[in-house]
């Protein structure tokens, strides 16, 4: 069964609905120019909503390790995703399990950012979008992922309509979605969530 991470909430409901239908992890934004960023008060609040074997994973977009820290002091985080152009030295800085997103376009060559980020838990492939760092509802163009032995996530513009086609060519280990199961940025809509997973499950 491919994992999958539903990220962007922002209300503890949705936390509850998004482990109620299947997801194995919740993404909380800290990224405060993001329609869906949440305070470390309101993360706080959704993250003790959260029940046990649902992982919460933390998003940063270049943010500094000053920020981190302070999220981390407040927020028990299972892991860091690092959205941004962090080095692989700021990604471990923390000594948390991390995944590392790479905005790809199309096919690309992943050794070189595996071997660079040796240590990740896991490299996330979102859409390369100008402007914009992430959750942006974009697909790019799918392929077939290799075993280099590091789990590969897939995220970008999936939803219930392509999610069975996206995992059948790329057979990632794990998809992430925010937008395709929104009702408007940061507020999920809990029939598109179990959707989604509906559809993964039917593979
Ligand atoms: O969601 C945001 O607004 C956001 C802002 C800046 C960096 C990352 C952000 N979100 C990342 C994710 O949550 C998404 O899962 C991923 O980019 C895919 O998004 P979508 O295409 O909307 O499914």
């Amino acid at each position: 069964m491919v994992r999958v991470k539903i990220c962007g909430l922002t209300q503890v409901d949705d936390i509850r609905a998004a482990a109620r239908v299947g997801a194995d992890a919740i993404g909380l934004v800290f990224y405060e120019k993001s329609p869906r960023a949440v305070s470390i008060d309101q993360a706080r609040k959704m993250l003790q909503a959260l029940p046990p074997f649902v992982s919460s994973v933390g998003l940063f977009v270049n943010a500094d390790s000053a920020r981190v820290e302070q999220v981390l002091e407040r927020c028990p985080l299972d892991i860091l995703q690092f959205h941004g152009d962090e080095t692989p030295e700021f990604c471990r800085r923390f000594g948390r399990p991390y995944l590392k997103v790479l905005r790809v376009s199309g096919e690309t060559d992943l050794r070189r950012p595996l071997d660079d980020y040796g240590d990740a838990q896991g490299l996330l492939l979102d859409c390369a979008v100008p402007g914009q760092w992430g959750g942006s509802g974009q697909r790019f163009a799918w392929w077939r992922l290799p075993e280099l032995g590091k789990p590969l996530i897939l995220a970008g513009g999936l939803q219930a309509d392509n999610i069975q086609e996206a995992v059948r060519i790329a057979q990632p280990y794990g998809v992430d979605v925010s937008s395709g199961v929104e009702r408007s940025p940061g507020s999920k809509d809990h029939g598109k969530m179990a959707e989604f997973i509906a559809r993964l499950q039917g593979l």
